[in-house]
């Protein structure tokens, strides 16, 4: 791998739906800094993999999972984690935009608030910041108490973003981020991911195999809840080791 430290690093990683297994021992390292993405075909478990590294999956009744998910050092299963805390620093972006029916504003300054700011000029701060990172900055400022929802599926997406980043997050996870928008917007996302992970470590589930090329730094290819392969994405694209692998991103299925 490279020289940066892990930031992410998963260890026999299974997790089972009732009694149907959805992962089968999944081991990957994700360097800080970076972009990863996970392809595979529908139903591979790219999402219950994403949703494994905030425990998105333990709202789901009949959950199980066992083996290891450090992020950042830190076994976020162990049992004296602190959720809140970890969806803090491991921040997720959805398909589609979900601002909540509250005002720009509100809605960036929406979980700094939950944990504690108070402050007016800490929390204007903070929402300027974070709309200039996703680049919504000018598009919104003369607006910041309209609501949210007039915004269009682009600059929502874009505020869901600045919504994640407005806690400091170190992990942004992305569950097909672009698949709502018009080829536009999306670029936009596109542009704004490869701005972000100079702050912070991105993974992200695609369904765009050339959106994957585009943008990741590793590409992690998923099949009936095994990890393939995975390898850095000019690799793993040009020159595959497994014949899985080649034969999804050639086409052949999926
Ligand atoms: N809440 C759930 N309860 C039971 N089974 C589930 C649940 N969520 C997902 N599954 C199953 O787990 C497997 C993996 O699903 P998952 O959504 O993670 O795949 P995916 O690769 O993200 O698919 P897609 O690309 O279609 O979003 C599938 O067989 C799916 O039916």
């Amino acid at each position: 791998m490279d020289q940066r430290n892990t930031m992410v690093r998963v260890r026999h990683l299974n997790l089972y739906y009732g009694n149907t297994q959805a992962l089968s021992d999944i081991v990957l390292d994700v360097p800080e800094r970076s972009v990863t993405a996970l392809i595979g075909p529908s139903g591979c478990g790219k999402s219950t993999f994403l949703r494994t590294l905030n425990r998105m999956n333990d709202l789901i009744d009949g959950v199980t999972i066992e083996g290891e998910v450090r992020i950042g050092g830190v076994d976020i299963y162990k049992d004296d984690v602190d959720v809140d805390m970890l969806r803090k620093s491991v921040g997720m972006v959805f398909q589609a935009p979900n601002p909540f029916p509250k005002s720009i504003f509100g809605n960036i300054a929406y979980g700094p608030r939950i944990h504690g700011i108070r402050q007016k000029r800490e929390l204007e701060h903070i929402v300027e910041k974070s709309l200039r990172d996703v680049g919504l900055w000018e598009e919104v400022k003369d607006r910041l108490d309209d609501s949210a929802t007039g915004l269009s599926g682009g600059q929502q997406q874009r505020l869901c973003i600045a919504r994640s980043l407005a806690v400091n997050p170190d992990v942004l996870l992305m569950d097909e981020p672009t698949s709502a928008l018009d080829p536009i917007s999306t670029a936009k996302i596109e542009e704004l991911v490869q701005q972000l992970k100079e702050q912070y470590t991105i993974i992200i589930v695609t369904h765009n195999m050339q959106q994957a090329a585009r943008i990741s730094d590793r590409t992690a290819f998923f099949l009936n809840g095994e990890l393939i392969e995975y390898n850095d994405t000019a690799t793993l694209f040009s020159n595959p080791d497994n014949p899985r692998t080649e034969d999804y991103i050639s086409g052949r299925f999926g």
